[in-house]
């Protein structure tokens, strides 16, 4: 086989490609391409015996009763966003069995505030009604049976955080009934927000608002109510 310059540029090229995303100790595994932000993260430390008790109950969820639920980056980011924002009231479309639930909890709690959240499946519920008490966040929590399209009509009083996680083509109309009570410099965080799974028209609706200041990050879209 004859060695062109165009062959040998070409080995050249795979060859480094290679030691980028092989080399055990250099500089790619360090810093190179494919490092994702959680892999620099490291296991939640519980600040005292109340949270410690939580992440247990978290891990028993995960082992045992799992249904369609926030990995647990997506639930420390909730965590982080509803006590860092001082919320008092957050509202959760999509109980399942209650992981983002408890994550929004711990941080609820910490502010005197509430979480309402929305499940339809009794039998969901019900698991995560027992596992809001076991993680004792029960006054923290009411969850509201039923289809969260008809229930969130009765809810009146200002809202600091709204968390989409039920029926990805409800989020829309979720969002429009909403809307309104979130104050000025609230935030509503939608979950599954990828190519596959974005609804065009929800995806219109947080880009194209003025008064909505929308990124997606990891699945996640963030849009903050501006006024
Ligand atoms: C992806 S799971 C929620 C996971 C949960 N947020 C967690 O991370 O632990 C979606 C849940 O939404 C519920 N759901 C779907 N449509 C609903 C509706 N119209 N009203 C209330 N809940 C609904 C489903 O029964 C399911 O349990």
């Amino acid at each position: 086989m004859q060695l062109t310059a165009e062959r040998i540029t070409m080995i050249a090229v795979i060859i480094t490609a290679a030691w980028f995303t092989s080399a055990p100790f250099g500089w790619a595994q360090r810093r190179g391409p494919g490092q994702g932000d959680a892999q620099l993260e490291k296991p939640p430390v519980p600040v005292d015996d109340f949270e410690k008790n939580a992440l247990k109950v978290l891990a028993d969820i995960n082992s045992n009763q799992q249904f369609r639920n926030v990995p647990e980056n997506d639930g420390r980011l909730l965590r982080i966003m509803v006590q860092s924002m001082g919320a008092k009231h957050a509202v959760e479309l999509g109980t399942s069995t209650g992981i983002s639930g408890i994550w929004l909890g711990l941080g609820l709690r910490e502010n005197d505030g509430k979480l309402t959240t929305y499940e339809i499946d009794a039998e969901r519920a019900q698991t995560a009604r027992e596992n809001f008490e076991r993680a004792g966040l029960d006054d923290v929590i009411t969850i509201v049976e039923g289809d969260a399209h008809q229930e969130v009509t009765k809810l009146d009083g200002q809202i600091d955080l709204i968390f989409l996680d039920a029926d990805k083509d409800g989020y829309i109309d979720y969002l429009n009934k909403l809307l309104p009570l979130l104050r000025p410099g609230g935030v509503v965080l939608a979950h599954n927000i990828n190519p596959r799974m974005a609804d065009p028209a929800f995806m219109r609706r947080i880009t194209e608002d003025p008064n909505l200041e929308t990124v997606v990050r990891g699945g996640m879209s963030i849009s903050l109510k501006k006024k």
